[in-house]
């Protein structure tokens, strides 16, 4: 066990919560404290290494499957770990913050895993990332019964039917200003590792399952290498034998889609596998290549996963994963079901078609965003797999995809229409309102919103702008009267600072790289010196 001779290096910045203290406990920020002063400095070097990469990309160095690695990718003997328990099977996965409502609603879905995320669908107030840990201790422990002031309960059900827990960290480019070590915020990928970790690993080892992962927004191999050396410090610190974590890597960066190798390479015996996060990676598409014509996207809607280099993307995915014998999952249909019988029947439509694809392109399941959704994805998998946990046999050696394949956006380009510029800007809007509230997940105009598709409405604005293919004036009149409309219909909303936000994220000269730092910094730290 740990002993607490690092405490006095970390401090928490923030007041005393309800039950903050079975989370923040000495042992446990110790085992944070570790982490950060083990990998404070390569994610700093990280950060700089993303942006050194931006920039060669940005003057004009192309984009290429490694040279230097081309002897792991040439080498056809080596496998990622086997399944760990409760992820064999992974036909339908359910994703969302790890609020207590939800976490219940995830775990009875009938979804195989709940993806409890800190990335994209959580507002990561200090409330929501503790709270967050709290009902994933109580989930873990089977305690997470609750009742509504309504008197609505909500109880788990029937143990073998609850869905595998994997939890979705914060990014690399985030901080966690609420716990200092050394006197520096501790990344925030630590914080959310590092406490579930503590908590949680053991207590699902020994109920059968064990400490899984999801990693987003990875940009390359290193930081694969850098998670997997934090996996083992973790492991060897508190005991737990090496190769029990395991963590699948969102591919939602393009440059880490050109790494799909060496990403499962370097994490190998903790691999389970790889995600096609298409949003993110459509964000990133617009970051990295933002400055050239070429890479011009149209309204969003009409950006659908059938366009050939989204195609090439997630072809390669499943190709690369099943000859390593990884997991491929798929992404996020957008679509949510809705009250109207119609709409939610066209949505239904749509996600169904869209599962369709993947399954039939040889993912081993996929996500969902809704309970309500389940059932489609499910039985589209269950059709295809036909009595087997997955297909990981198809090994699609038929996918033959290079560089210009998968960078080849400009066949799918076009002018945005009106429309698409002023839903842009009515979402980016809404969800900024949202997120400024604490909430990091809405249904908007019948789509689930989060902090990937907010960034592409963003930068989507940004992009055209840049281009000359809007004008300023447009875009400035349009955002006066979508913000008069959010005043209107959220009287709760601080419409001059989401208003700043949106024109600080959207509308300056350089595109900023997350909308989510600035906003975070600004808006969510409440910092106080009593909580120390
Ligand atoms: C790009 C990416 O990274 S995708 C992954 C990250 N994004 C996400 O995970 C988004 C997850 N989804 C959500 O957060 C929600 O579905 C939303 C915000 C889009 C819509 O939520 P709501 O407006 O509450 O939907 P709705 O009213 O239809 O919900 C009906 C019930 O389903 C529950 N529910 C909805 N979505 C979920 C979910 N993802 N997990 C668990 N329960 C859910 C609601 O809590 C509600 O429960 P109740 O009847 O007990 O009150
Ligand atoms: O995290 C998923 C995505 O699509 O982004
Ligand atoms: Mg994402």
């Amino acid at each position: 066990m740990l002993t607490s001779a690092l405490t006095h290096r970390v401090r928490v910045l923030a007041a005393p919560g309800h039950r903050h203290d079975e989370i923040l406990t000495p042992a446990a920020l110790d085992f944070v404290g570790r982490l950060a002063g083990a990998f404070g400095d390569r994610r700093r070097d990280v950060l700089k290494e993303r942006r050194r990469l931006a920039l060669r990309l940005a003057s004009g160095s192309p984009l290429d499957f490694p040279l230097v690695t081309s002897a792991v990718r040439a080498d056809p003997s080596w496998r990622v770990a086997p399944p760990a328990p409760g992820l064999t099977d992974r036909r339908v996965e359910i994703t969302g913050p790890p609020e207590r409502r939800m976490a219940v609603n995830a775990l009875n879905s009938g979804a195989r895993v709940w993806m409890a995320d800190f990335e994209d669908a959580t507002s990561p107030t200090w409330e929501n990332v503790i709270g967050g840990q709290l009902n994933l201790l109580d989930a873990i422990g089977r305690r997470i019964d609750f009742v509504t002031p309504e008197g609505r309960e909500y109880r788990l059900g029937d143990p073998a039917r609850l869905a595998t827990v994997m939890v979705r960290p914060r990014g690399w480019h985030l901080d966690e200003e609420h716990l200092e070590y050394d006197g520096r915020p501790v990344p925030a990928a630590l914080v959310d590792f590092g406490l579930y970790f503590f908590h949680c690993a053991q207590r699902q080892i020994d109920a059968g399952r064990g400490p899984y992962f999801y990693l987003p927004k990875l940009e390359n191999r290193h930081e694969a290498r850098l998670w997997n050396d934090i996996f083992v410090l973790a492991q060897d610190l508190l005991g737990i034998p090496r190769g029990t974590v395991r963590a699948t890597v969102l591919i939602e960066t393009v440059t880490a889609a050109f790494e799909m190798e060496e990403i499962l390479h370097e994490l190998r015996e903790h691999s389970a596998g790889l995600n096609a996060g298409r949003w993110d990676y459509l964000f990133s598409l617009i970051k990295t290549f933002g400055h050239r014509a070429d890479f011009l996207l149209p309204d969003r809607a009409k950006v659908t996963m059938t366009a050939p280099f989204l195609r090439a993307y997630t072809e390669l995915l499943v190709r690369t994963c099943h000859r390593r014998g990884a997991h491929a999952i798929g992404g996020m249909a957008a679509h949510v079901p809705g009250k109207d019988p119609a709409a939610n029947e066209a949505a239904l439509a749509k996600v169904r078609l869209d599962k369709e694809r993947e399954a039939e392109d040889g993912f081993d399941g996929s996500w969902v965003a809704h309970p309500g959704l389940v059932p489609v994805c499910r039985e589209v998998f269950d059709g295809v797999l036909v009595g087997r946990p997955h297909q990981l046999d198809r090994t699609r050696d038929d996918v033959d995809v290079t560089p210009a394949d998968l960078l080849s956006v400009r066949r799918i380009s076009g002018p945005p229409t009106p429309e698409g510029v002023r839903t842009d800007i009515a979402v980016a809007l809404r969800y900024f309102a949202a997120w400024l509230r604490g909430q990091g997940a809405v249904a908007l105009y019948g789509l689930m919103e989060d902090a990937a598709t907010a960034e592409i409405a963003r930068a989507q604005i940004w992009q055209w702008l840049r281009h000359r293919v809007i004008d300023r004036e447009t875009v400035l009149r349009l955002l006066d009267e979508e913000v008069a409309a959010l005043g209107a219909e959220y009287p709760w909303a601080p419409v001059d600072d989401i208003r700043a936000l949106f024109e600080r994220t959207a509308l300056a000269g350089e595109l900023p790289l997350f909308f989510t730092p600035d906003a975070y910094t600004r808006h969510l730290v409440r910092r106080t010196e009593a909580g120390a």
